[in-house]
């Protein structure tokens, strides 16, 4: 390869309705390198990266790729430069299967046997290529599964999958870690690496200051839009690379012993109907009133589902949900939900949390509309609400809301996280139902978020906290239960052991029920 950069962008810039995302942003990422984007919520990183994959059409500023400057005139044209980028909101078309996703983001090649024959024999020829990418990549994939029943960290794999098949030798990936547990992110990482060092470039935009210390070869920090350093990461501290991105250090997060009360809810022989890849398998816990019970495990092993039947999204499935002086969850409408003040806290807030076509506003009074403090449907008491979303947009650290009238899905991902948890937790709740609370937040905004869930517990709720993250579940919970095929199969209390956590998370249920019974 003759030339030293793979993608370069110079002096870009870009704004929205006026505002600019974007300020002579630089960024060049060169080939064999995995070149890391820090930066707080709405700093940009996205918007850069998105000029880059041909999404947005930057105002000013050109972009390089082998030193030859070229204009994009979509994610299409992107793919031919072999440009793929995977984001943080998949794209995926349910409930079409993995390989027909992976089909419909394939460039037409004449020639390749992937696109001769019908369409059955195309898939079947496809199948084969997807089954020897996944197994080359270390991910368990069944390319004729239906991507409508995937996790998250699977759906993210479908999507890695699908911009390597299509060719792409510049690889964006946003926020990949994000949802993937140790072992995961760890292996993920090495195989990015692995890629760039064959040749490939990659660019990995993050949160973790662990990511980016332990895999990346240089890292582009930026800041309200702009890109303010590049440097190596091995010269830097993780203190000062934190400070340089939130511009202060993190609060420290000291933990304090819980003071739990009566079972608030008890979760009983929990079981998918049918059964199937990451269905429920008899999960049973309960969890206290001032107690965190923080699940971890691998992600696909039936938290998705358990978050849908605790939030009351559909699930079909056996077994008991019993909430302390209401009776059985699985019954309460949505309005009741509000009335008993249960929070919850999805981990696709675009898909479930928030309506995207809805106003910033909108999204934040939604969950009060039944019981009338905001007027009615046809009568609303917009004052109000706009008063009260004002005020949870300061109190809640939401940026970039330029507007209360702007459409929910124009906030920046670690934004519209922080707009759900404004909204959820407007109500003082008693029961706080979680999955993946930080995902995608920057490091000051988890810390924030971490101190809302310890201080929700500390007022006496009782909080369950999902999360595919163990550093998360570790720092927040008081108790830990393991979820590994469809159940819980180990319990810890604190101070709980990372290896033994660990070998629960990846070991056969079996043998970690049998081991939990003779604790
Ligand atoms: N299509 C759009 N329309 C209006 N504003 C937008 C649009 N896309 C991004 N923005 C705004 O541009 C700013 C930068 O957003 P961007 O998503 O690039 O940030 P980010 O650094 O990736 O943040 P995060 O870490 O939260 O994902 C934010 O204020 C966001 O609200």
């Amino acid at each position: 390869m003759s030339a030293q950069n793979a993608l370069q962008l110079s002096g870009i810039s870009k704004s929205f309705d006026g505002f600019m995302a974007l300020s002579h942003a630089d960024f060049t990422a060169r080939w064999g390198e995995v070149h890391a984007l820090l930066g707080e919520n709405g700093a940009g990183k996205s918007s850069l990266m998105n000029i880059a994959a041909g999404l947005y059409a930057p105002e000013s500023g050109s972009l390089l790729i082998d030193d030859n400057p070229v204009r994009l005139s979509g994610p299409r044209d992107a793919s031919r430069y072999r440009i793929g980028m995977v984001h943080q909101h998949f794209k995926l078309v349910k409930p079409f299967t993995v390989a027909e996703n992976i089909l419909l983001g394939l460039p037409e090649q004449p020639g390749n046997s992937t696109f001769t024959g019908s369409h059955r024999q195309r898939l079947r020829a496809l199948e084969a290529q997807i089954r020897a990418k996944a197994a080359q990549l270390g991910f368990a994939i069944d390319p004729g599964q239906s991507t409508d029943s995937l996790s998250v960290a699977e759906q993210q794999r479908v999507e890695i999958l699908k911009v390597l098949l299509a060719g792409a030798r510049i690889l964006i990936l946003d926020e990949p870690t994000a949802v993937l547990t140790d072992q995961e992110a760890e292996r993920l990482l090495e195989t990015v690496r692995a890629f760039a060092r064959q040749g490939a470039a990659v660019v990995l935009v993050t949160h973790k200051m662990s990511d980016v210390k332990r895999f990346a070869d240089r890292v582009t920090v930026m800041r309200g839009g702009r890109t303010i350093q590049t440097l190596d990461p091995q010269s830097v501290s993780v203190p000062e690379l934190v400070r340089l991105t939130v511009g202060e250090s993190a609060p420290a997060s000291e933990y304090q012993p819980a003071t739990p009360g009566e079972v608030r809810l008890q979760v009983r022989d929990l079981r998918s109907r049918g059964g199937g890849h990451g269905a429920l398998n008899g999960v049973t816990l309960s969890l206290r009133a001032g107690e965190i019970y923080g699940i971890a495990g691998v992600g696909g092993n039936g938290q998705s589902e358990l978050a849908n039947v605790l939030m009351g999204l559909p699930e079909p499935c056996e077994g008991e949900l019993e909430l302390a002086g209401f009776g059985d969850l699985r019954r309460a409408s949505s309005e009741q939900r509000r009335e008993l003040r249960i929070a919850a806290i999805p981990a696709d807030r675009y898909g479930t949390a928030l309506a995207g076509e809805l106003s910033v506003a909108e999204n934040f009074g939604v969950g009060q509309i039944h019981s009338g403090r905001y007027g009615s449907f046809f009568n609303l008491r917009r004052k109000r609400l706009e008063r009260e979303a004002a005020e949870a947009v300061v109190g809640f650290d939401v940026q970039g809301v330029r507007s209360l009238k702007q459409k929910a899905a124009l906030l920046s991902g670690g934004n519209a996280q922080k707009l759900v948890i404004a909204r959820e937790f407007s109500r003082d709740p008693q029961l706080v139902l979680v999955h993946s609370p930080s995902r995608g937040l920057d490091v000051r905004a988890s810390a924030a978020v971490h101190a809302r869930l310890r201080a929700a517990r500390d007022a006496g709720a009782a909080v369950l906290v999902i999360s595919e993250d163990l550093d998360e579940v570790l720092a927040l919970a008081d108790r830990i239960g393991v979820m590994n095929s469809g159940r819980i199969v180990a319990e810890f209390e604190r101070p709980a052991d990372r290896q033994a956590i660990g070998k629960a998370m990846v070991g056969h249920a079996g043998a970690a029920m049998n081991e939990m019974n003779h604790e």
